[in-house]
């Protein structure tokens, strides 16, 4: 059980590289069973999600070799197990991708139902409906979703609610069904558009992610791809964010720009100073900061990923702001260890009421979930005095070697085993 100690008061200056993208990887990571070969996945960030993937994929009878910290190869060319019901699986959320990979290249799965930050219920009625629509009986029981079908077939599916999950799933399972499929409201954050981009160049035939209408047209079978998968959108936004709440001027490299524009018109409302570049952005804080009303939204809005860490910001902020969380029933959970160091926040359902205090001060705080323990960070670091983050392994999950990409910045983060 790590903790991480964090001195406050640091300004955070120079540059930083941002990893691949976690909810990109942890789709791709799953496609990736699908090949009748050997795919080699580069940029992969070293994250704790990323290994209890390998860890399935290898407990199922595939090979996963790392190259490199950041490189993977995958080789379930030999075939491998259609029940993965074991109990690491139930550890992360992305572990859903394995029922539509699977389905796809057995037409049958056995998956355990899959965990990751809780917000509430997190429910993959979508995801199922998706795959009873292509022909499949899916039954579900004693914590474990069973998928079989002896032809998948193309159809048309309307989402009712707009759903990254229940979209990538479905062009999964669809990629080798016959006929063409058409998945209508889909969701267009960029992570969608990389699975498909990978997808593609396995061998199927997806038009259209990144917009509201995906077409998969069936294809026989898929072969192994080498792929570059994309830089983390959200990992970017955490220290575009850290150099906005420290008064700092941060270079965030890797990155591109434009998945980015929700974040960066906003802390541009705020009165941060943002530079950007073909494929970096720089922020500059040097000037009082106002607050400002977020609403959360699905790509190319506001992101739900972000919500924790704007809050912490505007929470440092001049006058009062409202957050309108639109995407998660219950992502205030964090909101009582905030207060701890200070804040000011009223809770009233989805909606957060922030009135900016000048400063924040050091406290023992718990990290509730990944993004909640990315906001203790901010404010941590933002906060008078010394802090004490528990709760660490939720931060492992989605931040590669944290404490050292903030300590390069001029962050003190010290890491202790307990
Ligand atoms: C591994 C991964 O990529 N996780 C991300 C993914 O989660 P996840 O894929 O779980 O989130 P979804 O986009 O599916 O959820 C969006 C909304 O749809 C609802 N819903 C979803 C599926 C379903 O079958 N039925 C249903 O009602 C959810 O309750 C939620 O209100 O997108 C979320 C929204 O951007 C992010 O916060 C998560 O970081
Ligand atoms: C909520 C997140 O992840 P997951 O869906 O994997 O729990 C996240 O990345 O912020």
């Amino acid at each position: 059980m790590d903790k991480l100690i964090v001195q406050g008061r640091k300004r955070l200056v120079g540059e930083v590289s941002i990893s691949g993208a976690k909810n990109a990887a942890v789709a791709v990571i799953p496609a990736a069973i699908m090949a009748e070969g050997v795919s080699v996945l580069e940029n992969l960030p070293s994250i704790e999600d990323v290994r209890s993937l390998c860890h399935t994929i290898e407990k199922l009878g595939g090979k996963c070799t790392y190259q490199d910290e950041h490189t993977l190869q995958i080789d379930c060319g030999g075939g491998i197990d259609y029940r993965a019901t074991f109990e690491e699986v139930q550890k992360i959320r992305a572990s859903y991708y394995f029922l539509g990979a699977l389905l796809a290249r057995y037409k049958k799965a056995e998956v355990a139902l899959p965990g990751g930050c809780n917000f509430g219920v997190r429910p993959i009625d979508l995801h199922l409906k998706g795959f009873r629509a292509l022909g499949a009986t899916v039954e579900e029981g004693n914590g474990m979703v069973r998928a079989y079908a002896d032809r998948l077939i193309g159809t048309s599916i309307y989402m009712d609610q707009v759903s990254v999950g229940a979209t990538i799933n479905i062009m999964l399972a669809a990629t080798m069904a016959e006929g063409v499929t058409t998945i209508e409201n889909a969701a267009k954050e960029p992570h969608v558009v990389d699975t498909a981009n990978y997808l593609n160049m396995m061998g199927a035939n997806i038009k259209g992610a990144g917009t509201d209408v995906i077409r998969i047209r069936g294809v026989e079978k898929l072969h192994g791809a080498q792929y570059t998968i994309i830089p983390d959108q959200i990992e970017a936004g955490t220290y575009m964010i850290a150099a906005a709440i420290t008064g700092g001027d941060v270079l965030v490299k890797n990155i591109i720009p434009k998945h980015m524009d929700s974040l960066t018109a906003k802390l541009d409302e705020m009165n941060v100073t943002i530079e950007e570049h073909d494929d970096s952005i720089r922020v500059t804080a040097n000037r009082p900061l106002h607050g400002a009303n977020v609403k959360t939204m699905s790509y190319p809005g506001f992101p739900t990923d972000l919500q924790p860490q704007i809050a912490a910001l505007l929470s440092v902020c001049g006058g009062n702001s409202v957050i309108t969380e639109n995407v998660w029933e219950n992502r205030y959970q964090y909101i009582d260890e905030l207060r701890k160091l200070g804040a000011q926040v009223e809770i009233d359902g989805r909606i957060a009421r922030i009135q900016g205090v000048d400063r924040l001060h050091g406290a023992k705080v718990s990290a509730t979930d990944l993004r909640a323990g990315a906001a203790m960070i901010l404010a941590a670091l933002a906060a008078e005095g010394e802090s004490e983050i528990d709760g660490v392994k939720y931060i492992d999950r989605g931040y590669e070697h944290v404490e050292h990409k903030f300590n390069a910045l001029g962050a003190k983060i010290t890491r202790v085993q307990v």
